[in-house]
């Protein structure tokens, strides 16, 4: 675990850029600080690897104060990705990687081996090993950048901004590929974004920071998202908090209805009785073709050509509450239609339906956060 006790950081310009911040950072979690510009984030971090040192205060990995080993050793136990990734433009891309496991002594076939395996676990195509930096896209060499970091195996990597500079849809790959790395290796990453959104979606743990250096909450994303510490951290995680909160609530537990569902060209049965005004017809295979008018589907007068769309499905063993909501937002009937992981349906759900489920979650969460309370 990294312990940050009490430490604060006074340049010598008298900037007082972290103040008295005391953080335990869990072993092979992932640890986000997020807070507005100049808030201490990057300075935090660089604390960890002594790139900058305390005024104040002590950083204990292990229980041990950081600065009782060689700054080298230090910073070989700890990986480190910046915005642009920060590569070297005059070596290839494969030797970028092999850069630390190179400076430890490995032998050049074995340091390239080593590259070559972290390529393939960052998602990056063999053929551009052979390139430069400049021949690569940000999101490419942001991949080199986390790739290069992890080349020795180092059980702690410490990122900042890593992922700020591409456009968002590269972004939430990078996300994506990140947590799976996480998932894989279990490394203890501590990770600096100026975005709550990345915060939330990436962090075990989030420490809100705020202007001087001081801490405004940690907690886990969804507490505070139901629990703000105060007006700060509440206007910082934005307008449509109750919203995103939903992402923390599973749709398993939805009541999915199959009445409402009627195979293209079979009898009626339930679905003549049900009051849904429009039917989600299905083809043989049981995957989705469209909606359709209650009457004409039960009297077997099902037009490909005037079928609604059903939109997006959601899997209700894999996605939240949020994504189920969204699915009825965004269907043309108001209700949102849920398959298995093969694409075949498994029921209909609707709004007025999911909105129940939200408040039964709402209702939940807060009790157990009432008892959580009780037995502290
Ligand atoms: N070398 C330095 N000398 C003096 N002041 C500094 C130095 N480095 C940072 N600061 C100041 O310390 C404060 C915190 O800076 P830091 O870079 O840690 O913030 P940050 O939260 O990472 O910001 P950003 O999100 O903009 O990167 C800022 O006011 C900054 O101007």
């Amino acid at each position: 675990m990294i312990r940050i006790d009490s430490v604060t950081k006074r340049y010598p310009d008298g900037t007082v850029a972290v103040d008295r911040l005391s953080l335990d950072i869990p072993d092979r979690s992932i640890t986000v600080l997020v807070g507005p510009s100049g808030c201490g984030k990057t300075t935090t971090l660089r604390m960890i690897n002594r790139m900058v040192e305390p005024t104040e205060g002590t950083i204990l990995l292990d229980g041990e104060d950081s600065r009782r080993q060689p700054v080298t050793t230090l910073r070989r136990s700890m990986g480190y990705v910046i915005q642009n990734a920060g590569l070297f433009q005059h070596r290839t891309i494969v030797d970028n990687i092999a850069t630390v496991p190179r400076m430890l002594g490995w032998g050049k076939q074995r340091a390239r081996e080593r590259a070559a395996e972290l390529m393939e676990r960052v998602g990056l195509d063999p053929s551009l090993a052979k390139r430069y930096p400049y021949q690569l896209s940000g999101g490419q060499q942001q991949r080199v950048g986390v790739a290069r970091a992890l080349a020795a195996d180092p059980p702690v990597l410490l990122m900042d901004e890593p992922f700020s500079a591409v456009d968002p849809v590269v972004r939430k790959g990078l996300q994506d590929e990140l947590l799976r790395i996480q998932d894989e290796l279990g490394k203890t990453i501590v990770f600096v974004t100026h975005d709550i959104d990345e915060a939330i979606k990436l962090g075990t743990m989030v420490a809100v920071l705020r202007e001087g250096g001081r801490l405004a909450q940690y907690a886990p994303p969804a507490e505070l998202l139901s629990h703000p510490a105060d007006g700060f951290v509440e206007d910082f995680l934005g307008a449509d908090r109750g919203i995103r909160r939903l992402s923390f609530f599973p749709s398993a537990a939805l009541e999915l209805t199959t009445d409402a569902v009627i195979r293209s060209g079979a009898a009626a049965g339930p679905a003549a009785a049900t009051g849904a005004a429009h039917l989600l017809v299905t083809d043989a295979d049981g995957r989705p073709l469209g909606w359709a008018a209650r009457e004409e589907a039960t009297a077997g007068d099902v037009r490909a050509d005037r079928l609604l769309p059903y939109g997006r499905p959601f899997t209700p063993g894999a996605d939240s509450l949020r994504v189920a909501l969204d699915c009825a937002v965004l269907s043309p009937v108001g209700w949102a239609v849920a398959v298995d992981g093969d694409g075949r349906v498994t029921g209909v759900v609707s709004q007025q339906t999911i909105g129940e489920a939200i408040r039964a979650a709402h209702t939940e969460g807060r009790a157990d956060t009432e008892k959580a309370g009780v037995a502290e």
